[in-house]
């Protein structure tokens, strides 16, 4: 090579090489490839993955779910074809479906430090502030929130603490619907028992109702009628978007999912903002303000300031986020005990009967139930334990994702797999339940079930460390409204209607709702004398 610098010659020599061996190079990374192929292929194969419906490419199985059948219903289909555990595909996101009580053992109990954890979600990013504690991974701040919602807003002596105001807010509810349904009038009762569900909690929460305009300040009510649009237009959205199921398509907002909570997400901080200030300015304004806290927004900044507390400098957004919680899983998971309640009594009008015996036995015709009496109501208690049986508000679990690759019923379980339990097959099981789609309450009674139900078999509330911090609260409340109601009033279908007709049909979405709401007559059943108790208005604006 004369004349030739030594890199030069490098270079040619190199492409003499690659010249000699270009067929070599191909087949080498033709090789790679396939291995990777295969490698892959042979890992899937491998692991011993639990049964499912076809797939369709890049969707998945989100044909198997879509439409307008509700998701509890779809997962009883897909139980009844492929087993106790399916797994789905829904776009890039690998979910499981449960439907045995021993499985349900297996993840909210024997593997609920693996489960315990959420997935990621649009919703709860953007609506909750990313914050909350209903979609918080596990983790300090989920633990923190848990404890401060459990032991400092949801603890006996709190919940004692409003005791009065949950008794105007249900006897005004109660006035209302006596009132409306006067002279024969047909009354859709669950709307007004979605309004009462509602300000029972905030007024534990921030001390205000949006009923009186004689109570309140016109801007105070204003704040939480329109907290309550921008709540209930929260709750009609779909729980997830595009975005979910294929996360790199997020940021094209295809179904516009993004920026209508976006929309409702600054709406509501606005009005938290504006409330969570007035509070301040209020508590400023107190001597103590710790000795007179008195509501859950009170509570929550007095933590916040309070440097020996674990929860100190708790950041404004996860007040708000907390709060909201409160009225997302509170809300509708009461009304629906209630109304589902009612709708079972008026189908079953020889258990209202026995019902009504009870609260005349146990409370008498001359006054009006008090929460001190429930605990002597054990037939009505019975009612509402065979009604979250058969109607469990939340009819699957929220998601529970996986935080590692593990196993659940002999199947690999990749890590973030998100598995739901289906609450609504467990409690209709004939495995576990006599007669299981009949409305018996004795069922509950006399230690009938005591020798024959299994662990893991009913679980309205949930199970494990997600399980529900509510159930006490949300008990108390729709039981106390249930007694209420059927004490104080006397109600009956529409001329030409009879308990047959009733239908127990549910409508699409998260929450078990009625797709055909019930119509009802109503007139007082006590004598006057016993309506004479305080007017529940007047009592508000006295205790205010
Ligand atoms: C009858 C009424 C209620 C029923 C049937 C009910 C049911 C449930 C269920 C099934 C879960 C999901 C458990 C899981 O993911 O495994 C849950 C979670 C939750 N509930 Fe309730 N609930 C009721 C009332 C309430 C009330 C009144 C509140 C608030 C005061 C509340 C607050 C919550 C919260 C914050 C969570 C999320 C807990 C977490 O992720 O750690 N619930 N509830």
């Amino acid at each position: 090579m004369v004349g030739l610098q030594a890199d030069e010659v490098d270079a040619l020599q190199f492409r003499s090489w690659l010249g000699r061996h270009n067929l070599d190079i191909v087949a080498a990374c033709a090789a790679l490839l396939l291995t990777l192929i295969v490698r892959r292929f042979f890992r899937s194969e491998r692991l011993r993955l639990a049964p499912g419906p076809r797939k369709w490419p890049v969707i998945g199985n989100l044909p198997s779910v879509m439409g307008t059948t509700p998701a509890h219903l779809n997962f009883l289909r897909l139980a009844a074809e492929y087993g106790p555990i399916v797994r789905l595909e829904l776009g890039a996101v690998q979910i499981l479906v449960i439907s045995s009580a021993e499985l349900a053992k297996e993840i909210l109990e024997t593997q609920d430090h693996i489960f315990a954890s959420r997935p990621s979600n649009i919703k709860a990013e953007v609506a909750f502030f990313g914050r909350d504690l209903l979609f918080a991974p596990l983790g300090d701040r989920f633990r923190l929130m848990r404890k401060v919602l459990a032991v400092e807003l949801l603890g006996t002596k709190r919940i004692q603490q409003f005791r009065e105001s949950r008794r105007q807010e249900v006897l005004y509810t109660v006035n209302r619907i006596i009132e409306e349904g006067h002279g024969g009038r047909e009354l859709i009762v669950e709307e007004l028992l979605q309004e009462s569900a509602f300000c029972v909690l905030t007024r534990m929460i921030f001390n205000r109702t949006f009923y009186s305009t004689e109570q309140y300040e016109k801007e105070e009510e204003n704040q939480m009628k329109n907290i309550h649009k921008l709540f209930s237009a929260l709750t009609a959205m779909k729980t997830s978007g595009i975005g979910d199921s294929f996360p790199s398509l997020r940021k094209f907002d295809l179904d516009g999912f993004e920026g209508q909570l976006t929309k409702i997400r600054v709406q509501l901080d606005t009005c938290l903002s504006k409330i969570i200030e007035q509070h301040r300015h209020r508590a400023a304004a107190r001597a103590d303000p710790r000795a007179e806290s008195s509501d859950f927004l009170d509570v929550l900044l007095c933590l916040q300031t309070d440097a020996s507390h674990e929860a100190h400098g708790f950041p404004d957004d996860d007040i708000k986020a907390l709060l909201l919680d409160i009225l997302l899983a509170g809300t509708d998971a009461t009304r629906l005990l209630v109304v589902w309640a009612m709708c079972n009594l008026m189908k079953h009008p020889h258990v209202m009967k026995k019902v009504q015996q009870e609260l005349d036995d146990v409370v008498g015709r001359e006054r009006l139930v008090d929460e001190s009496d429930m605990k002597n109501l054990a037939y009505l208690g019975a009612v509402a334990r065979e009604t979250l049986r058969l109607h469990p508000g939340s009819p699957v679990t929220v998601a529970h994702v996986c935080t590692k690759d593990t196993q659940v019923g002999g199947y690999d379980v990749r890590q973030n797999t998100s598995a739901f339990v289906n609450l609504y097959a467990l409690h209709r099981d004939p495995k576990l339940w006599d007669n299981p789609l009949e409305f018996r309450p004795e069922r509950w009674l006399h230690g009938e079930l005591d020798h024959k139900r299994k662990e893991f078999a009913y679980l309205p509330f949930g199970a494990g460390r997600r399980m529900c911090p509510g159930m006490n609260l949300g008990s108390l409340v729709a039981h106390f409204t249930l007694a209420q109601l059927m004490h104080t009033c006397n109600f009956s279908l529409p001329v030409g209607m009879k308990p047959d007709d009733i239908s127990l049909a549910e409508k699409f979405g998260v929450v078990l709702s009625m797709a055909h709401p019930l119509k009802l007559l109503v007139s007082p059943r006590l004598p006057p004398t016993a309506y004479t108790e305080q007017a529940p208005l007047q009592a508000r604006k006295q205790c205010s």
